[in-house]
């Protein structure tokens, strides 16, 4: 008998308008000096102002640093860390996309540790967290990563990512208001909830899965299916926009206790390498590599078609494991994203170098129900440049 670790965030607030709890939910932490971590776009836009006016009103002391970028480096969070230490704050909000969440959870925490933020990678680094900072609430303005409710902080380095992860990065609260997600352009939509979606896929599928997680994956993957065309298409779409926050979030909670795998671990070095965004990496690489593992977990993907809402047959979880690649490939495709990696401008040439970096994670690929090895992930990533589905093994 297996035994599942199952860990959650221990208050969440999910719905439209669930904003208005970040008050009564401030002051329990009585903060004298809080730091808000957003990026340029949402200040620009007032997204960040309408989150912190309440807050100033209320007569806190409220600083926002607003440097955060897209995929952030690693030197970013270390400015971040320092900054974070020397401005003596008693409480961190991060609002924003997984960029800007991932780096609040990271200054939270490595505000009450020593050393640079490079000595606590899962990677290369030498140091482990053993404290758990400074009190944090998250504030997610895309659904995508599920940043608000996993322990995890994603760094880009040269030629890859790499991660900051422990329980202590998990927020004390998340507020997942899909209010904030309207003004999320329909690229950045796409890419985030495709995200999302392949959390949920990696989620249901991973040796770690469990049927608490099973159930957050599955109902994730109903969420999306329903609503991550039409949140594209019409941003206003309120319904939409509060089923894709909720497929996130419950995705988010599903990969963060199931793992995710294959799919990660590739798209890692293509955001790495190229600078392709995060959910756009992973929307070129699901049904290649979903295609090239089917056989090793074809009654789960079966139940994934159903989830989706594709066509079963009804007679062979083999054919339905076929079918639910294709219907992967139809949401990507319906969304806009590019389907091959030659959509990217990635030369032919790059292909080593992925796989050269890609064989390096070994932490997400340990969880792929078919065991992906150095020649097996040179293969994906040749299909998804020739752009045909190769053979499962
Ligand atoms: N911690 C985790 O568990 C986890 C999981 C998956 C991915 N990630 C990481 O998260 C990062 C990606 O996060 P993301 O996909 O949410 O994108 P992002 O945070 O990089 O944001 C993408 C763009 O959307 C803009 N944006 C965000 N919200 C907006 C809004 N409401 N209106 C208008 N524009 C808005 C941002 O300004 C930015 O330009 C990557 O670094 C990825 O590796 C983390
Ligand atoms: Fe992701």
């Amino acid at each position: 008998m297996s035994v599942s670790r199952i860990v959650f965030t221990p208050l969440n607030y999910v719905g439209w308008g669930s904003l208005e709890q970040l008050i009564p939910e401030v002051e329990r932490f009585s903060p004298k000096k809080i730091l808000v971590v957003t990026d340029p776009v949402l200040e620009k836009i007032g997204l960040v102002q309408r989150v912190i006016r309440p807050l100033t009103e209320q007569g806190y002391d409220v600083y926002v640093y607003s440097d955060v970028v897209p995929e952030p480096p690693l030197e970013i969070g270390e400015k971040l860390v320092s900054f974070t230490r020397q401005g003596r704050f008693d409480m961190v909000i991060g609002v924003g996309g997984g960029s800007a969440m991932d780096l609040a959870k990271l200054a939270a925490v490595l505000a009450v540790h020593e050393g640079p933020a490079a000595d606590y990678l899962n990677l290369t680094g030498t140091k482990k967290v053993h404290k758990k900072g400074l009190p944090k609430i998250l504030i997610p303005t895309t659904s995508g990563t599920g940043s608000e409710v996993t322990n995890i902080s994603v760094l880009s380095l040269d030629t890859t990512k790499d991660v900051v992860t422990h329980d202590y990065l998990l927020a004390d609260v998340a507020i997942v208001d899909p209010e904030l997600t309207v003004s999320v352009p329909p690229r950045v939509t796409a890419a985030t909830g495709i995200d999302a979606l392949t959390h949920a896929v990696e989620a249901y599928v991973s040796v770690n899965a469990s049927p608490t997680t099973d159930g957050l994956a599955l109902q994730a993957i109903r969420l999306i299916a329903r609503s991550l065309r039409k949140a594209v298409e019409n941003g206003n779409d309120k319904q939409a926009r509060i089923d894709m926050s909720n497929g996130s979030y419950l995705a988010g909670l599903a990969f963060f206790n199931a793992g995710v795998a294959g799919v990660h671990a590739l798209a890692y070095p293509l955001g790495g390498q190229f600078h392709i965004p995060h959910g756009e990496s992973n929307a070129v690489l699901l049904p290649y590599v979903m295609g090239y593992i089917r056989k090793s977990c074809a009654k789960r993907m079966a139940d994934i078609l159903n989830a989706l809402g594709g066509n079963s047959s009804y007679l062979s979880e083999e054919e339905d494991s076929y079918r639910c690649v294709e219907e992967l490939e139809r949401i990507v495709r319906d969304v806009g994203i590019p389907r091959t990696l030659g959509g990217f401008h990635i030369p032919e040439t790059a292909l080593e170098r992925l796989t050269q970096d890609a064989v390096k994670q070994k932490r997400l690929l340990a969880r792929s129900p078919l065991p992906l090895l150095e020649d097996d992930i040179r293969a994906i990533y040749r299909a998804a440049f020739d752009g045909v589905v190769a053979e499962p093994r």
